[in-house]
């Protein structure tokens, strides 16, 4: 039976136990999955036998609807808006100095390969009127990593998603991964680390640049 349910997040459930007189609150963090969640199952479960696994045995019998669930989450940023995330938080503010959020961890899945690329994001704008909450940054770059994805594209979106609806002075967007494919299996270089850089307006002029690359370099 499909499941009608939409991914928007952790589903907070709460349930309460009472063990030696007290009552304990139970939060259930099932998040909720979206349709299609039985087939995604039903898929791997021949994957399993196709690898020469056997799905019936104790160990893997739940390891498809596991693995459907994972994914679902991994990929739950094709059912978020990530613009609306920034709409929806915009604060008129006279400020026009450089914001920077940095060090964003964020885990992605690579398009070619669907093995995990991680690293760390970082944000700098300059405000043309209006700010936006800092954790909105974090969310923006969660719902597009949250896709499969190539490390250029994502840095790509996280910059025009910034640049097109704040409308800065201008949006500079850094990101440092690491890609599994590169280090499991392929080429097995382990420690390489792939950079990618997106900016527009006050950004283009090299000073200004700088002076965020020197605000994100590790001290
Ligand atoms: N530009 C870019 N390439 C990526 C990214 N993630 C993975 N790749 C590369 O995608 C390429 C796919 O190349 P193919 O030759 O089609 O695939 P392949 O035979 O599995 O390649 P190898 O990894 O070299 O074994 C590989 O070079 C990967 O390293 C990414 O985010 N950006
Ligand atoms: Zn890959």
């Amino acid at each position: 039976m499909a499941r009608k349910r939409t991914f928007q997040g952790t589903k907070r459930t709460k349930t309460s136990e009472t063990i030696n007189n007290a009552t304990i609150l139970i939060m259930n963090l099932e998040p909720e999955y979206r349709e299609g969640l039985d087939q995604l199952a039903a898929h791997y479960k021949e994957v399993l036998a196709l690898l020469g696994e056997d799905p019936t045995r104790e160990g893997l019998e739940k390891t498809p609807m596991r693995v459907a669930k994972a994914m679902q989450v991994l990929t739950r940023g094709y059912t978020q808006d990530a613009r609306k995330v920034l709409t929806d938080a915009l604060f008129e503010e006279k400020y026009n100095q450089m914001v920077i959020v940095k060090d964003i961890d964020f885990f992605s899945m690579c398009e070619h390969h669907m093995l995990p690329f991680f690293g760390k994001v970082h944000v700098a704008y300059i405000p043309n009127g209006y700010i936006t909450g800092l954790s909105k940054i974090a969310r923006v770059v969660d719902i597009f990593s949250h896709r499969l994805q190539v490390q250029e594209r994502m840095t790509q979106q996280i910059k025009d998603c910034i640049q097109d609806t704040l409308k800065p002075l201008g949006v500079m967007v850094v990101v440092e991964a690491k890609h599994l494919c590169m280090q499991m299996r392929g080429v097995e270089k382990q420690n390489s680390v792939t950079t990618t850089s997106d900016f527009s307006g006050a950004f283009n002029q090299a000073k200004t640049r700088e002076e965020f690359m020197n605000l994100i370099r590790p001290k």
